[in-house]
């Protein structure tokens, strides 16, 4: 794990999206197009504010989350709602949206069509995840249910997920599409997170810890 600190939130949140930019344009140099995945959640918005303005070929670029709520896209609990709001605007407007979320009442009813669209955006080219205090990414939630399927090295793409903790049902990418991203970087801010993710690197167990199964490739990007 690479570990980088900042002087404050702003500048981390400038200088990611000039990074995840600079590696999106390096990747379309030689290749026809890239995926991009992204969180969602109160801190990647003043990225996405930046990021969509980046001069790159966004006509060459998918974009998709990390993890969806499975809730209607008007609902401001929609990760959709905000990147459709913040981050698929701009020049990235031109950008191709992968759905993680489509309208019917449970994630089940609807598995089978998102995930041949994710697949067929795999593998992800620069992948943005955040991290919740108790050490989750994605929705790869401690003991969630369906936490040891998402983590299994043949998972599916795409799962549904359930905890007690969450209002709603949720889908995410496995932990296999995530690990296989070809550039990975966790955002955090605040010292309770910063504890968090000091307790993951001592933590062995994936189903207590989840981020653990990403952090060996990411670099994790900190600010108070
Ligand atoms: O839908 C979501 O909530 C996310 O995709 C989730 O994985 C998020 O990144 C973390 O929970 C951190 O959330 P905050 O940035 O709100 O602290």
């Amino acid at each position: 794990m690479n570990f980088v600190e900042y002087a404050d939130r702003e500048m981390m949140m400038i200088d990611l999206a000039n990074k995840l930019a600079g590696e999106l344009n390096s990747h379309l140099m030689h290749e026809d197009t890239a995926t991009l995945a992204v969180p969602g959640g109160t801190t990647p918005g003043p990225i996405f504010d930046d990021l969509c303005a980046a001069r790159l070929d966004w006509g060459r670029v998918k974009v998709m989350l990390t993890d969806e709520r499975w809730v209607p896209g008007d609902s401001p609990r929609s990760n959709t709602k905000l990147i459709r709001e913040r981050l698929l605007v701009s020049r990235a407007s031109s950008a191709t949206y992968v759905p993680l979320y489509a309208d019917a009442p449970e994630p089940e009813d609807k598995l089978d069509a998102l995930r041949d669209s994710v697949a067929g955006a795999l593998p992800i080219t620069v992948l943005l995840l955040g991290m919740g205090d108790d050490m989750h990414t994605a929705s790869l939630f401690p003991h969630g249910d369906g936490l040891a399927e998402a983590l299994a090295s043949d998972a599916p793409v795409l799962l549904p997920v359930r905890t007690p903790d969450q209002p709603e049902a949720r889908v995410t990418l496995s932990a296999r599409v995530l690990k296989d991203a070809m550039s990975t970087h966790i955002v955090i801010t605040g010292a309770k997170k910063r504890e968090a993710l000091e307790r993951a690197r001592k933590e062995r167990d994936p189903m207590a810890a989840p981020v653990i199964s990403i952090l060996p490739e990411a670099t994790v990007h900190w600010a108070e």
